[in-house]
């Protein structure tokens, strides 16, 4: 990488802010999956080590103005705090008089978390003053959120015009890997995209057209293609603004000499419950009023024989609603098939896949498992991250 890291600059004594990705998930005030912090622990216990002043920012989800109590940093300061060993002291202010307290009472090695950068409007417009306002409690700037680097925000991006910008160790970490096995792809390169966010991944889709030999989608976002080839889709997850465009990638797809897989089979619910009726049908006798929820046994064959012969395969996002139980089915057999294929590398891109493949107790069996989602899907794409680019160069 051609950015500055850490390693390059002295900290000691030095007030860091450090931008972490702590976008995880809870249930209620518990976090319940801590990946995400730890990956960052070995940046923030460098710092530490070194004497540095260590102030972390991050975001939590998505709040709205109505609903910040549920996404206030108090359990992530917890968890921290409990996987450092250490104090981590926590503000209710992301800046302003109470953070410029906290910051002055820093000793070097102490640490001290900032509440949730998106309470502040100004965060996600990129607002300069913010910018400013984040560069004037620090010395240095860290960036080691790799999951949140592909956002143009204040915190990942425009406090670096204001200070001596570096990579954390984490950030540096996912960009050697994801770079080394993207940028040169082995073939046949597999892409498998699943999940929820039609509009988020639809791009995506278009831009792996031009990279990959077979494209297999899957979980919520694939009824849009289902549709698209005119079938019958029920109450499934439909994104009808997309459907023109979903067309067109799978004529693409033929031009291209693409293989593009989508479901011949699925599981249908006759609600969004995990007690409600089910059933498995081909892809051509969806009943009304059902949605698809699963991807069947015929499906999952499909695509366990497509990863077999794959030399790369990336994966992001479920094949179906594996929270629940009944749903998880396909989701575990491709994480099975990805564990199988010994000879090829595989990446699963950050979000549910990584909470999957933890779950289904086979994280050891994958070459890497990232801590972004929609960070390392636009890295896969071949574009450059915000993040990433407002770092120093290095000489
Ligand atoms: N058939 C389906 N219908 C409705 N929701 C689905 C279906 N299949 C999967 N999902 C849901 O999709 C969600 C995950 O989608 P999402 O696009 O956020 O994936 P992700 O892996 O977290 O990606 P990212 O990290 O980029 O956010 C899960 O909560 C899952 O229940
Ligand atoms: O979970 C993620 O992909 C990152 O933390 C970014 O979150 P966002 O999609 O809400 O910007």
């Amino acid at each position: 990488m051609a950015k500055k890291t850490i390693k390059d600059i002295d900290v000691k004594g030095k007030k860091v802010f450090c931008r972490v990705d702590f976008n995880v998930p809870l249930s209620g005030t518990t976090v319940t999956d801590d990946t995400r912090i730890r990956a960052a622990l070995p940046t923030i216990n460098y710092l530490i080590e070194n004497g540095a002043k260590v102030i972390l920012a991050s975001h939590l989800g998505r709040p709205t103005a109505e609903d910040r109590d549920s996404f206030k940093m108090d359990p992530v300061a917890k968890r921290l705090s409990e996987l450092l060993g250490k104090p981590v002291a926590k503000t209710d202010e992301v800046v302003g008089s109470e953070v410029d307290a906290a910051v002055a009472k820093l000793n070097a090695g102490d640490v001290l978390l900032l509440e949730n950068v998106r309470f502040e409007k100004g965060e996600k417009k990129n607002d300069p003053a913010l910018a400013k306002a984040f560069a004037a409690l620090a010395d240095v700037y860290v960036n080691d959120a790799f999951g949140s680097a592909h956002r143009a925000h204040a915190s990942t991006a425009g406090v670096a015009d204001y200070l001596p910008a570096v990579a954390g160790f984490l950030l540096e970490k996912e960009l050697k890997i994801l770079g080394a096995s993207l940028e040169n792809p082995k073939h046949p390169f597999t892409a498998i995209i699943g999940g929820a966010k039609v509009t988020d991944k639809i791009g995506v889709i278009e831009n792996l057209l031009d990279k990959v030999d077979t494209l297999i989608v899957g979980g919520g976002l694939s009824y849009t293609f289902i549709k698209a080839q005119g079938y019958e889709i029920g109450k499934s997850l439909l994104d009808k603004d997309k459907l023109d465009l979903a067309k067109k990638f799978l004529e693409l797809a033929k031009e291209k000499g693409v293989n593009f897989l989508t479901p011949i089979d699925t599981v249908i619910a006759d609600e969004f419950s995990e007690t409600a009726n089910k059933d498995v049908v081909d892809i051509d006798k969806m009943p009304e009023g059902w949605l698809g929820v699963d991807i069947g046994p015929k499906t999952v064959a499909l695509y366990a024989d497509a990863i077999k012969k794959s030399k790369l395969v990336v994966w992001n996002g479920p094949m179906g609603i594996f929270e629940m139980e009944p749903y998880a089915k396909g989701t575990e057999a491709v994480a099975k098939a990805l564990a199988d294929a010994t000879d090829a590398t595989t990446i699963i891109g950050g979000g549910d896949s990584a909470a999957a493949v933890e779950k289904f107790h086979l994280a050891d069996k994958m070459t890497h498992i990232s801590t972004g989602g929609g960070a390392s899907l636009e890295l896969m794409e071949g574009k450059v991250l915000p993040g990433v680019a407002a770092l120093d160069d290095a000489e």
